[in-house]
């Protein structure tokens, strides 16, 4: 049988037990203290588990000794330094089931004389190795809360059931787990730190503490990116070469108004707008916070601050991108461009020519004209025909934007220039930039905008209404017109100026009535594109539709033409085209009285409107083709109208 001794005080003052031996003992045991002191006394970490194991096993006569760790699953341990067969061995691992250390884990301090492997017949070692005796003292925190590990030796002799050395052991337990307490300690700071200069190597953000001084004590990578300045060659210094006079002076503010009694909730949100500077000088929009920070009673602060102008730039563009967008959609939308321009006529070939000569030119294109005679087409046309086409074609109709509004839209507007300028917002002149601005109906421009479009084209500069800040922007302007500017300037509703300008390159786009060959061409033309939009299979126009045509004068020029052909084609039943009535009614209701007429009363010339209706309509008053339906009157009412003139058929044209 084994001796085991398991002593329950975990607390026994070792030095006293030495005290109460006899003195040889004594003597003994205070020479063995002595040379462990001795051996351990300068060692610290890794290197004092070594000499204690040696010092121990040297002290104590025996042969081997190891001093453990427990590891954080609870069953196993590591040895922190192994001292076997009378020499330092590499540290091993080991399960403590089924062995006198697991005993020694639960808290007790254990020791087997002679025969220790019988206790343990499962831990084969012990016996293999030949291990007679066994001696282990737990190692638990100061707390007295934690099991850390256990200071054990292990001997092939039996040694003697008064064994004194337990004694010294308890002496050198206390000192290992103060050891390894600061070991685990030093170790879970490492980690920490290792943790946070991980955050701050990974932060996004610059993060920055400075002293009470405002000088700077920590630059972490992100703050060397963002202010491409070292971390070693900005510490140390002061951190307000880094920030605009605006910023300095607030830092400045909030280090000297923060209460050291009230520093955790101090915390600042950098307001909007402020820019910092880069180590190279460059100024750049920043968001930051700053906080205080107390470090064993010195005051700190951290500033996190966050380069804004990748996000600046990339709002500027998705907002750039957006309005474009916009621009693009209502182009599609409203362009109706045609496929090919139409018009063979000396006039119209005459123009087109201008256009394509001018066309690659930067020149300031004036186009003027009736309406609808196509002067938004041949602008466009410029556009795509000049170096230009790939940027953006703006078309803006000055006649359809409010007169407050004009500039803004124009020129941009800064946040708050004006009431319901809630943020700040580009203008045309800033989206055409490197493309063409189309102004349609340039005389209708007020005459504030007038001088700015004044000095955009001879500067290529402006300001946002609002805004101080002077734009530079490469812009093709070409100007439309159906009013006749000369006459504006000299009666003063234009700038004479603004005029000279515009009117570096002007192309008259003719009327319709001037380039009659074009009619027929335009007509078919059109009715080609409306009749395959409605799938309807119209081969020509008639004859008669394209005298009718011919003869008409078109006050609304092309545009009025599509739209009679759209009209036309609608009603359209065969394979031929016709032209209705309406033609002709829009002819004599466009007729001007001419100064000889006599002017007519109301009555007067109601009856002589419905007369010549239906003398043309050969008096008949119902059916599609009749007069009622012309005038767009119930028949019935037709005949008490026509009652009430005295409009009686007459007799000859029976
Ligand atoms: N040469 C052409 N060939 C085919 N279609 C044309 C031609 N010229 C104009 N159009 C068409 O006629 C219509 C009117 O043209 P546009 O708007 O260019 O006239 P405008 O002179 O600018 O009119 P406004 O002065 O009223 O603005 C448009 O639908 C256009 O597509």
């Amino acid at each position: 049988m084994n001796d085991m001794v398991i002593s329950a005080d975990r607390r026994a003052t070792p030095r006293s037990d030495i005290e109460l031996l006899p003195a040889d003992e004594r003597d003994a045991i205070h020479l063995a203290l002595r040379s462990i002191v001795e051996g351990t006394a300068t060692a610290t970490g890794a290197e004092f588990f070594r000499a204690l194991v040696r010092e121990l096993a040297r002290g104590l006569n025996v042969r081997h000794a190891f001093v453990s760790e427990l590891l954080p699953s609870g069953a196993r341990v590591r040895t922190l330094a192994f001292w076997f067969n009378d020499k330092p061995a590499d540290n091993i691992e080991f399960d403590l089931e089924h062995t006198p250390c697991e005993i020694v884990m639960r808290g007790e301090t254990v020791y087997y004389t002679h025969k220790v492997w019988e206790a343990f017949p499962h831990h084969l070692r012990l016996k293999d190795l030949g291990i007679e005796s066994y001696f282990g003292v737990p190692l638990i925190s100061e707390s007295g809360r934690e099991m850390m590990g256990h200071l054990a030796i292990l001997h092939d002799q039996p040694t003697v059931k008064e064994f004194r050395g337990l004694a010294l052991m308890r002496i050198f337990a206390a000192r290992a787990r103060a050891e390894l307490e600061r070991k685990q300690a030093e170790q879970a700071l490492r980690k920490s730190e290792e943790r946070l200069s991980s955050i701050l190597a990974s932060a996004m953000d610059a993060i920055i503490t400075l002293d009470a001084e405002q000088h700077i004590t920590l630059f972490n990578p992100a703050a060397e990116k963002i202010f491409r300045c070292m971390a070693a060659q900005a510490i140390g210094q002061p951190f307000e070469p880094f920030l605009s006079k605006r910023f300095g002076n607030l830092l400045k503010g909030y280090c000297l108004a923060v209460q050291p009694a009230t520093v955790t909730s101090q915390q600042l949100w950098a307001p909007e707008g402020l820019t910092a500077r880069r180590h190279d000088g460059e100024e750049f929009p920043v968001e930051a916070t700053l906080s205080p920070l107390k470090i064993e009673g010195r005051q700190f602060f951290t500033v996190i601050l966050r380069d804004m102008t990748e996000r600046w730039q990339s709002e500027a563009t998705l907002k750039k991108l957006q309005l474009e967008k916009v621009y693009l959609q209502e182009e599609i939308k409203t362009r109706q461009s045609p496929d090919h321009i139409v018009g063979e006529s000396p006039a119209m070939q005459e123009a087109f020519a201008y256009a394509e000569q001018v066309a690659s030119t930067d020149s300031t294109v004036l186009l003027t004209g009736e309406t609808g005679t196509g002067k938004s087409v041949i602008a466009r046309a410029i556009h795509d025909m000049s170096d230009r086409r790939d940027k953006l074609f703006v078309p803006v109709n000055c006649a359809a934007l409010p007169g407050e509004l004009v500039e803004s839209e124009l020129f941009g507007h800064e946040k708050g220039a004006f009431t319901g300028a809630t943020t700040q917002r580009k203008g045309r002149f800033e989206l055409a930039d490197g493309g063409t601005l189309f102004l349609d109906e340039v005389g209708e421009l007020t005459a504030g905008a007038q001088a700015k479009l004044l000095r955009v084209l001879q500067d290529q500069e402006f300001e946002r209404v609002g805004g101080v800040q002077t734009l530079k922007v490469n812009v093709r302007l070409v100007a439309a017109t159906n009013r006749d500017l000369a006459k504006m300037v000299k009666e003063g509703g234009f700038r004479a100026d603004l005029y000279y300008r515009l009117n570096v390159f002007p192309i008259r786009m003719p009327s319709l009535s001037e380039r009659p060959t074009d009619i027929p061409l335009l007509a078919r033309f059109f009715l080609d594109k409306f009749a395959r939009k409605m799938g309807k299979s119209i081969r020509d126009l008639s004859p008669r539709a394209c005298e009718r045509l011919l003869n008409y004068p078109w006050p609304g020029n092309i545009r009025e033409l599509q739209n009679v052909i759209e009209r036309a084609a609608i009603l359209a039943r065969g394979p031929l085209l016709e032209i209705d009535n309406a033609l002709e009614l829009r002819l004599e209701t466009q007729e001007t009285p001419t100064a000889t007429e006599p002017l007519l009363s109301f009555e007067a010339m109601e009856r002589a409107y419905i007369l010549k209706i239906l003398e043309r309509t050969r008096w008949v008053i119902e059916g599609e083709q009749g007069a009622a339906t012309i005038l767009d009157l119930n028949p019935s009412t037709l005949r008490s109208r026509m009652q009430k003139l005295s409009i009686r058929k007459p007799k000859l044209s029976a």
